[in-house]
């Protein structure tokens, strides 16, 4: 099977066709099958009770009692002031350390408002994060071992191949890098396109949640209003947590927001604009 990308955005070279064969080369990290399709349910929110951290060894707690939800397909925004705790809690939401106390979970709710199942806890797997600049992370020479960096390297077989396809392809046209080769080096992509290649990297792996640290920080106003208008399409599919500064741009986005204050005490506010 080929899968040819074609769709949005202007075509600076023919893109390569991506097949299984050329998903072979991978090496695997943390791979996740979907969901299935099978399993329904009413609504569900991403929710963090009572949730304390001290990091170990210290005797400063960085987070106290953290408690917010947020519903599926929601954006939310965590903003305050710097060295308030944002990036610590972001941490832990996605799996990078631990909680010295409280629950970070999925909980289900029928049409009634009533939980309808046990909550389920919040496994690394299940999140997405795209830390501040994460175009100083990239590694690889081109733009398809980039997003495949960490994908199964053996010979599997040839279905369970054409599904990464299959996800890859969806990844790059949902941030819409169709446009762009699959063989072009990460590093000469403009700085919008690098935070898009930096949401493929995490929306190939189908993540629940998606976290974002600062996403528009460092890109020129063209690349910001670019990224406000990929995450404005994401969000339709897509639960998106961010932490920013840059409350105005986002604003249009947003849905729920937070302030954390100093001590790392989050109290649900309406953005101060
Ligand atoms: N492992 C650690 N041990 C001790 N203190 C830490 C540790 N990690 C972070 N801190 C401190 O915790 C506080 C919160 O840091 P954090 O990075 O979460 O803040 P932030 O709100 O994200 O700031 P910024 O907006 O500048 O990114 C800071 O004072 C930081 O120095």
């Amino acid at each position: 099977m080929a899968l040819k990308l074609s769709g949005w955005g202007a075509l600076e070279s023919p893109p390569l066709p991506i097949t299984p064969k050329s998903l072979s080369s991978s090496s695997c990290l943390n791979f996740r099958t979907p969901r299935p399709s099978s399993v329904k349910c009413d609504y569900s929110c991403f929710e963090v009770r009572d949730v304390s951290y001290r990091p170990p060894g210290t005797e400063m707690s960085l987070l106290k009692s953290v408690n917010f939800s947020l519903p599926e397909k929601s954006f939310g925004l965590i903003f305050g002031r710097s060295g308030s705790g944002k990036t610590t809690l972001l941490q832990l939401l996605a799996g990078l350390s631990k909680p010295t106390s409280g629950s970070i979970h999925i909980q289900r709710y029928g049409n009634d408002g009533n939980p309808n199942q046990s909550p389920e806890p919040l496994t690394p797997e299940r999140v997405g994060i795209v830390f501040q600049f994460p175009e100083r992370y990239f590694m690889a020479d081109n733009v398809l071992e980039e997003v495949t960096f960490g994908w199964p390297r053996q010979r599997g077989d040839l279905q369970f191949k054409e599904h990464l396809a299959l996800r890859l392809q969806r990844a790059i046209n949902w941030v819409g890098l169709n446009g762009i080769s699959l063989d072009k080096d990460p590093h000469t992509l403009s700085g919008g396109y690098k935070r898009r290649l930096a949401l493929a990297i995490q929306l190939a792996q189908i993540p629940d949640l998606l976290i974002l640290d600062e996403p528009l920080a460092g890109l020129d106003w063209k690349a910001r209003a670019d990224v406000v208008k990929l995450l404005k399409h994401l969000k339709k599919e897509l639960t998106i947590l961010a932490v920013s500064h840059d409350l105005k741009e986002l604003a249009t986005l947003v849905d729920r927001s937070w302030s954390m204050k100093m001590g790392g005490i989050l109290k649900e506010e309406p953005l101060p604009l």
